[in-house]
């Protein structure tokens, strides 16, 4: 068997937190209810033809709006230290700015909150998770350089309303898939297929709205409050397919995540230089006058540079690569045409319900052990990872899919990662962007026919359980899920 699946229990190092997240577009569902206004999943969403499978949305999602109290309930069955959720921009703020705060939208963060922390649970909170307003989309939203006042005075008037009870802040939720997903690739709101440029502008812009409201908070609410705050980057491993391909494996942690995690975390900040490069000298040939990278001022660089606490790690899978030799396989100018790299599975690697999640516990270990190197041992939070099913409450693949990340997890830490949080993707099933809810990450799983949208534990729930009550990995442990799941 893998080298992660062996049979011995393993205990969990004292202190790592264990929880799980969701993000707001994805569960609260209300999405025109107590004066919140439209954002730019429920623009994508609502367009004809339907962009998301089977037409879903979410308009209700799974309701928490209204089920937070059920929400909370499950987060006590499951014995969580912290959970780790989303705000919406414009159900606080229906105008994007701070002339009007929603007092219900509000009162719905509060409720949740302060039930959560009734029961000793710590409040995780991103700000940004995707749901922009649709105003600050139609003046250009994140390729637009006025965002990042848009973002720092949202970030104020969340800090004063919350900051009271919230000390684990972070910023901005994968800025990969904010910018490329969202203005290169077309795939997510605001969809955009401006790859090559509209990606890279939104890179610089969120790096310094990020940097500029990191600043703020430990100018403004440090003293009194007392929270950290950090950012959490999507990172797949990049596993070169031969000796040759190592510098293309390098080159696309780079491009894919470095250009996110270098400005903020290296010693010397900055895009990383290899991309600086290589978009330059593209951008020449192309025939472009300047980089389609921005470049950051100096004192820019400096302002990023160090702007996070910690760092917050999404990660679910790698993937196989190697040199692209081929000019013409992308468009040019094109984020991919500029990496140069071509990305495989292993076909011996298992797949998740998504088609891009393979089951590679050891790239794990790799990546982590990655970020120890390149980053100077940076206190990390592993603020996503988990595995979809087509549904089911007998889920023993995403049980098998847990023991091994974490197992592999703990490889690193016991090598010096210093890895304080671990955060299960996710608490329920919920709206799984362009798949909608045909692909189920819950460990509780959700009834989409039922008005309630009833939750109902897995056996992962079960077992995610007992690995935070017995703080060790046991691959041998079966629950009795004939009796219920109990608080
Ligand atoms: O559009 S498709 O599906 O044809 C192709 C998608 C390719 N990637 C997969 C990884 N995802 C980053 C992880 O995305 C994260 O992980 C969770 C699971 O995906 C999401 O639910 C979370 O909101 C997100 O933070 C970004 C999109």
């Amino acid at each position: 068997k893998s080298r992660y699946n062996r049979h011995e229990i393993r205990k969990i190092p004292d202190g790592i937190l264990f929880g799980t997240a969701t993000a707001s577009y994805q569960v609260e569902g209300a999405w025109d209810e107590d004066g919140k206004s439209e954002n730019i999943w429920d623009r994508l969403t609502h367009s004809k033809p339907c962009p998301v499978k089977n037409c879903d949305t979410g308009d209700i999602a799974d309701d928490s709006y209204h089920q937070y109290e059920r929400d909370v309930e499950m987060m006590r069955e499951l014995g969580l230290d912290f959970y780790r959720f989303s705000l919406s921009w414009s159900r606080i703020l229906p105008t994007s700015f701070p002339d009007k705060i929603n007092k219900k939208g509000v009162q719905y963060y509060n409720n949740l909150i302060d039930e959560m922390l009734k029961y000793n649970i710590q409040p995780m909170v991103t700000l940004y998770h995707w749901d922009l307003p649709q105003k600050l989309q139609d003046m250009g939203g994140w390729t637009n350089p006025h965002v990042v006042d848009w973002f720092t005075d949202y970030a104020r008037i969340v800090f004063e309303l919350f900051g009271d009870r919230v000390k684990y802040w972070f910023t901005i939720n994968e800025p990969r898939e904010v910018c490329y997903e969202g203005y290169g690739g077309a795939n997510f709101a605001p969809a955009y297929n401006l790859s090559g440029y509209g990606d890279y502008m939104c890179a610089k812009n969120l790096l310094v709205a990020h940097a500029k409201a990191y600043h703020m908070y430990k100018n403004e609410f440090s003293r009194t409050q007392g929270g950290t705050v950090g950012i959490a980057a999507s990172a797949s491993w990049f596993e070169p397919k031969s000796e040759k391909d190592a510098e293309a494996a390098e080159d696309a942690r780079q491009f894919e995540w470095g250009l996110y995690t270098n400005p903020i975390f290296s010693k010397n900040g900055d895009f990383p230089q290899v991309v600086k490069d290589r978009v330059a000298a593209k951008s020449f040939e192309q025939g472009f006058f300047r980089s389609r990278l921005p470049e950051f001022t100096p004192e820019e660089v400096e302002l990023v540079k160090g702007s996070s606490d910690f760092l917050g790690i999404n990660h679910y899978t790698s993937k196989i690569t190697y040199r692209n030799a081929s000019i013409t396989t992308f468009p040019s100018p094109s984020f991919y045409d500029d990496i140069e790299a071509l990305y495989d599975y292993d076909f011996t690697w298992e797949t998740a319900a998504s088609s891009w999640l393979k089951v590679v516990p050891w790239g794990f270990y790799k990546l982590l052990t990655k970020l120890r190197t390149d980053y100077d041992n940076p206190p990390i939070y592993i603020t996503e990872n988990g595995f979809s099913t087509r549904g089911g409450l007998e889920d023993d693949s995403r049980i098998a899919y847990y023991r091994q990340y974490i197992d592999a997890m703990l490889d690193a830490i016991d090598e010096g990662s210093d890895v304080r949080a671990y955060t299960a993707w996710s608490l329920m099933d919920n709206f799984e962007w362009r798949q909608g809810y045909t692909e189920r990450f819950g460990l509780y799983e959700v009834d989409y026919e039922d008005p309630k949208r009833t939750r109902t534990a897995r056996k992962s729930a079960y077992v995610y359980k007992e690995i935070i009550r017995s703080r060790q990995l046991d691959y041998h442990y079966e629950p009795d899920t004939t009796l219920p799941i109990t608080i």
